[in-house]
């Protein structure tokens, strides 16, 4: 199985590292120039991975022809908003028998689709997947090990993907629950930045536990009225990602919201995909009347309609009910 991958940001070049670091060739395509000349020669992407060493076996082009010609499989790991025009500038690369596996972690703003509908839908030749879990970039690039799951609607052919792409270092567990691990990988972004707003206000360890525990109360409520399977929540790309994310300063989503908390500029902040899912996500719970307190906080605070210190004493005055009312 040849893997190439899409998008040479922090998590593009860490999966191509995975990926290449038994000696296997992987292409990597990214726009810029620059980043792709770095790997290439220094065997280094600094702006996004630091001092991180990268395989040999990486060969970075900005061609999309070149990267993708030999692909049986192609990791798209580029931001969610810009899923549906990097991958229509690669349609014309694509050969039907390629599987497009989404890396990314996001709803797209306005459709409120999926990744995995935005691919269905700008390359229906192809089968697609999708990639999710705990799995920081920086330290997939370093090889350190962590388990993610891929979903595909046929979970037999979602399990042959699995063992084609796990490495000692990358466990890959397999599942047929599409929206459930799109849904995680999402929602987990948003939660993310709430957490770190609660931990950037000094608002404590067991305000943190508990916006988080609520917050995967309503990834989950939120997934399941949306075709999700409860146990794909409880899983990796859910409450795996969550726990990652919602108590690491590692996590760009989390980092952001404790900018967000101390009242600082967040306008020089690394990419935190929550913040544009966040308001769709507060939508799409809106159109199915689901409850969604804290993904609605979040996604006024960083559109500037409510400020943190109100949002949080109408999270805390909300109406007393039992903790696992479904509503
Ligand atoms: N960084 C991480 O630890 C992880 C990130 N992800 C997900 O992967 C996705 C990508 O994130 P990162 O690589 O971390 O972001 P990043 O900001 O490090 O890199 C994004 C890459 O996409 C490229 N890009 C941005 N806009 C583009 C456009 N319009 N056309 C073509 N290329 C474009 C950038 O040049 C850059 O190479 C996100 O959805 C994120 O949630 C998933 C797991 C881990
Ligand atoms: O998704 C991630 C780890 O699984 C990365 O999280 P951030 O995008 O918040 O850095």
């Amino acid at each position: 199985m040849s893997v190439a991958v899409v998008g040479a940001g922090a998590w593009g070049t860490a999966l191509a590292a995975a990926m290449a670091r038994n000696g296997q060739r992987v292409a990597l395509w990214g726009r810029d120039a620059g980043v792709v000349g770095e790997i290439n020669t220094r065997r280094r992407n600094r702006f996004y991975l630091g001092d991180a060493d990268l395989p040999e076996a990486i060969d970075a082009t900005t061609d999309a022809g070149t990267a993708l010609a030999d692909a049986d499989m192609v990791l798209l790991a580029v931001p969610a908003q810009t899923m549906r025009a990097v991958l229509t500038m690669m349609v014309p690369h694509l050969h039907p028998h390629m599987l497009l596996v989404s890396c990314a972690k996001g709803i797209e703003r306005g459709s409120g689709a999926l990744m995995t509908e935005v691919m269905g839908r700008t390359a229906p030749a192809n089968a697609n997947a999708v990639l999710s879990g705990p799995s920081f970039a920086a330290d997939v690039a370093r090889g350190l090990p962590t388990a993610v799951t891929l979903a595909m609607s046929d979970e037999a052919r979602a399990l042959a993907a699995c063992r084609a792409l796990a490495r000692p270092g990358l466990r890959l567990y397999a599942s047929g629950d599409v929206a459930g691990v799109e849904y995680g990988g999402a929602l987990k972004n948003v939660l993310a930045i709430a957490a770190g707003i609660v931990a950037g206000r000094g608002l404590g360890a067991s305000a943190q536990a508990a916006l988080t525990t609520r917050g995967f109360a309503e990834m989950s409520r939120l997934a399941v009225a949306l075709g999700a399977q409860s146990e794909t929540l409880a899983g990796l790309s859910g409450l795996g990602d969550l726990i990652l994310t919602c108590g690491s300063d590692q996590s760009r989503n989390f980092a952001h919201g404790k900018a967000i908390g101390r009242g600082e500029d967040t306008s020089g902040l690394k990419l935190a995909e929550g913040v544009a899912t966040a308001g769709t996500a507060a939508r799409i719970a809106g159109d199915h009347g689901i409850e969604a307190p804290i993904i609605a906080a979040v996604a006024a605070i960083v559109d500037g309609t409510l400020d943190v210190d109100a949002a949080i004493t109408t999270l805390l005055s909300r109406p007393i009910k039992p903790e696992t009312e479904k509503g």
